[in-house]
């Protein structure tokens, strides 16, 4: 076994440096591996910048967290040597894709395992948003439910599932790649009845998408690519299912939450930076939609108990933690481990991010 938590010695063995312990069950992978020499942040929290870039010359890989920033100054730092970044998450805004692409580094990253995860999340948080979640918790946190003064409309919500009263239900997806399609999946049994969406795909790609989402829920009236503004317009709950970065900065502002309906729910498990915080408070506050479920707010994890978005109502926070089930960190942690093994042994990824240089 060979484990080192500070600088490296020269030896023939391929230096990695892992910016978090992975726990028993996927350590042994690494450490026990006879081409690796690794090099492990020793404290449980987020590794220090200066312990990462102090250990980085002459490494072959680095498997890292969302928390670092894979950027120039980490590149060079690790120099010639370096073949591969491994990111143990989906999503790679932290990466500087064109640094990383020009010096000819592999990137590793973490689909698929946690896409069930973040499917039911989501719905948690549709859930948790219509369904006044947060002042009814409150209620009994505090102790109050004993003089609760119950009425009959007390506390009602928008119904997620159809009814009789709302036979048609409508999802909206900002992004409809596989974690919103898996969103999708359990809203069926709810009895939706439409399935909007916007997204990257070229027209052609989005009308396949389109059928073959039609063929595989024959409940479902109706499947269709639409731009923002009626994505807005119709849906019951909109799901922002996109990738972070300039193109989606802010793609629900206020232009958007002004259309959307009085009765409907915006639920954001992908990046803060897709939803405008300031357009969502004013919008809360005078009403232009129910509720919000969010499990990322802009400039994350910088959001205390004064943050206005926590002190909505009808606004459910949760400190990122989509992908935290079991099943699925043990999924992100073995594949991260295994894309960075393949990566500097010079052997196919698992799961490469193909870039562009
Ligand atoms: O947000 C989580 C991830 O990108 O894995």
């Amino acid at each position: 076994m060979s484990e080192s938590t500070g600088h490296s010695s020269t030896s023939h063995k391929h230096k990695v440096v892992v910016t978090r312990n992975l726990g028993p069950d996927i350590m042994p992978l690494l450490l026990d591996h006879p081409d690796l020499e690794v090099i492990t942040w020793p404290e449980d929290r987020v590794c220090d910048r200066s312990w990462f870039l102090a250990n980085l010359p002459g490494a072959s890989g680095a498997l890292v967290m969302l928390s670092e920033k894979i950027n120039a100054e980490a590149l060079d730092k690790a120099g010639r040597t370096l073949k591969v970044v491994s990111t143990m998450s989906v999503r790679y805004d932290h990466v500087d894709l064109d640094a990383i692409a020009q010096r000819g580094v592999k990137l590793g990253h973490t689909p698929d395992v946690l896409t069930d995860a973040v499917a039911d999340l989501s719905v948690m948080l549709a859930l948790m948003a219509g369904r006044n979640s947060k002042e009814t918790t409150s209620i009994v946190q505090n102790g109050e439910w004993p003089n609760f003064n119950w009425a009959p409309f007390s506390f009602c919500g928008p119904q997620l599932s159809a009814s009789s009263f709302s036979p048609t239900r409508t999802a909206g997806f900002i992004g409809f790649g596989r974690i919103a399609q898996a969103t999708l999946a359990r809203l069926i049994p709810f009895g939706f009845t439409h399935c909007l969406f916007t997204g990257n795909p070229t027209s052609n790609s989005s009308s396949s998408v389109a059928s073959s989402i039609q063929a595989k829920y024959p409940t479902l009236k109706a499947v269709r690519r639409v731009g923002l503004d009626e994505l807005a317009r119709e849906s019951d709950v909109v799901f922002v299912l996109a990738p972070g970065g300039d193109k989606t900065y802010h793609i629900v502002n206020e232009a958007f939450l002004k259309q959307m309906k009085k009765t409907a729910v915006l639920v954001n498990t992908s990046r803060g930076t897709l939803v405008d915080s300031d357009a969502l408070i004013k919008a809360l506050r005078e009403g232009w939609l129910w509720g919000a479920g969010l499990d990322v707010v802009e400039g994350e994890p910088n959001i205390g108990l004064d943050h206005p978005l926590v002190r909505e109502p009808r606004c459910v926070v949760l400190p990122h933690i989509g992908s935290a089930t079991n099943e699925s960190r043990l999924g992100m942690a073995t594949l991260a481990a295994q894309n960075l093994i393949a990566g500097v042994l010079g052997e196919p990824l698992p799961a490469e991010l193909k870039l562009t240089k």
